[in-house]
């Protein structure tokens, strides 16, 4: 049985997790990270130049963390940031202190074709509207050049409620759900963003009395 969840949903036990059971917002990250690790530990992908595309929310958090992950094994991997770095969320600055005192390198500017995986980053459940032109862009050429993308638990452009598409979305290879597989990726058009889903337990706790708006498949 799957249980699926809407994007507000998943918002309200990520918020029941660390407010009322106290799990704190690291520890979720860090275990989204190692969830995505375990995928790609499993020999499915070419890990020889991964790419990591980070977004300024929590989303580009789990990345990041993954990536210092990834570096810690000696895999190469490099982090390149999609919108300004300044102005992402308290999460994903403190990812970025750690990354950077591990010394996981950062690009500017990455050929995707000389990546042999991306990891898209860029956005999970807090899209709320259409991508950024230039970011639309951005994704129709990656889809272009059909690189491997593994996406964090939604490919960026897919409302993870309804399965549209904001703009534009990445063509995954593989989605990891976090906690909950998301409506969005059961619905086309999201469902072909997605490819094929996984789902990873990080640690989400569901309240006794939760209603879920979806039946249980
Ligand atoms: N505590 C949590 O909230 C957890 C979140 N997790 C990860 O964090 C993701 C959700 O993180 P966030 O809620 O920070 O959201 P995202 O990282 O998906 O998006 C970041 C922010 O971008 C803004 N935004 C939305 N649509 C936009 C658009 N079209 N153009 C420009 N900006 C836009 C919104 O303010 C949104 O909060 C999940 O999908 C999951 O990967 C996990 O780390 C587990 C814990
Ligand atoms: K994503």
């Amino acid at each position: 049985m799957t249980q699926l969840v809407t994007t507000e949903e998943m918002q309200e036990l990520d918020q029941y997790t660390m407010t009322t059971i106290g799990l704190s917002e690291d520890v979720l990250i860090e275990r989204a990270a190692l969830a995505a690790l375990d995928v790609l530990g499993a020999g499915a992908y070419d890990l020889s130049n991964v790419l990591v595309l980070v977004g300024l929310g929590n989303n580009g958090a789990d990345g990041i963390a993954l990536a210092r992950l990834l570096h810690q094994l000696h895999i190469p991997v490099s982090l390149q940031f999609v919108g300004n770095a300044n102005k992402a969320k308290p999460a994903v600055k403190h990812q970025l202190q750690i990354a950077e005192a591990c010394g996981v390198p950062r690009s500017e500017k990455s050929d995707f074709k000389q990546a042999s995986l991306i990891i898209d980053a860029i956005f999970g459940t807090g899209l709320n509207k259409d991508l950024p032109e230039g970011l639309q862009k951005m994704v129709k050429a990656a889809n272009h050049i059909e690189s491997t993308v593994v996406a964090l638990d939604l490919p960026t452009g897919v409302n993870g409620t309804t399965g549209q598409i904001m703009g534009a979305a990445l063509k995954a290879k593989t989605t990891i759900s976090f906690g909950f597989i998301k409506a969005g990726v059961t619905e086309n058009p999201g469902k072909k963003s997605a490819g094929q889903v996984l789902v990873k337990d990080i640690g989400i706790v569901v309240p006794e009395d939760f209603q879920f708006s979806i039946k249980e498949q």
